[in-house]
């Protein structure tokens, strides 16, 4: 029994490892992070806001990362809009009761986004027809799509302005590599927008 935990302990390590290795060896990747990091500041310093959705464990991605720019990350300064579509249970259970959970995300987009916000669609699989959806409703606005996918990209793929595809098809590796990238976006995003003061 202990062999075995080991074993998978070593494996998942193992795993992880690697899809770091492949992610921080990824040229393609830096030149995404720059053009999302672009995307992000010139809404924000144009009055605009960024929206995040995403489901199951993207959605504790969603709420994380509006929490880092709303709150601060390294340090203090001026809170930053953003806002995660995933909190509100009341709208979630109107929207999905009266016209479907595939609309859960696009019908706030809808409602809350305006043309130079910026939508930050997290999806492993990139299918989720709710996030889809939202991609869908973004791209109707003028609101900028910043996607978050597995290595397939799926459906979500086509619909993003500059997507992040982490080099696996694993959801959980999927999922960690999102967390670095999310948490970066955040830290360089706070950095553009209120340079740290030279000590
Ligand atoms: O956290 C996990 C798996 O690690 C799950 O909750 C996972 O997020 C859910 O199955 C989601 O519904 C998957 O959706 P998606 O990433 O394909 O859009
Ligand atoms: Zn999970």
């Amino acid at each position: 029994m202990a062999t075995d935990v080991i074993q998978t302990v070593r494996g998942e390590f193992a795993k992880s490892l690697a899809n770091f290795r492949a992610m921080s060896e990824d040229a393609a990747l830096e030149q995404t992070i720059v053009q999302a990091v672009d995307t992000c500041v010139r809404s924000l310093r144009n009055g605009g806001k960024i929206l995040f959705a995403g489901n199951g464990g993207s959605a504790a991605d969603a709420q994380h990362w509006a929490g880092e720019l709303v709150s601060r990350f390294y340090y203090d300064r001026p809170g930053l809009p953003g806002i995660a579509l995933t909190t509100d249970t009341s709208i979630l259970t109107a929207i999905g009761n009266d016209y479907g959970y595939d609309y859960t995300f696009a019908r706030q987009v809808e409602a809350l986004g305006v043309a130079g916000d910026v939508f930050v669609a997290i999806s492993t699989s990139g299918n989720s027809p709710n996030i889809v959806r939202a991609a869908e409703a973004s791209r109707a606005r003028g609101i900028h799509v910043i996607g978050f996918t597995g290595q397939g990209g799926g459906a979500l793929l086509p619909l993003a302005d500059v997507c992040f595809r982490v080099p696996s098809t694993e959801t959980p590796r999927i999922q960690e590599g999102h967390e670095f990238i999310g948490h970066l976006l955040c830290s360089l995003i706070e950095c553009a927008m209120y340079p740290r003061d030279a000590d």
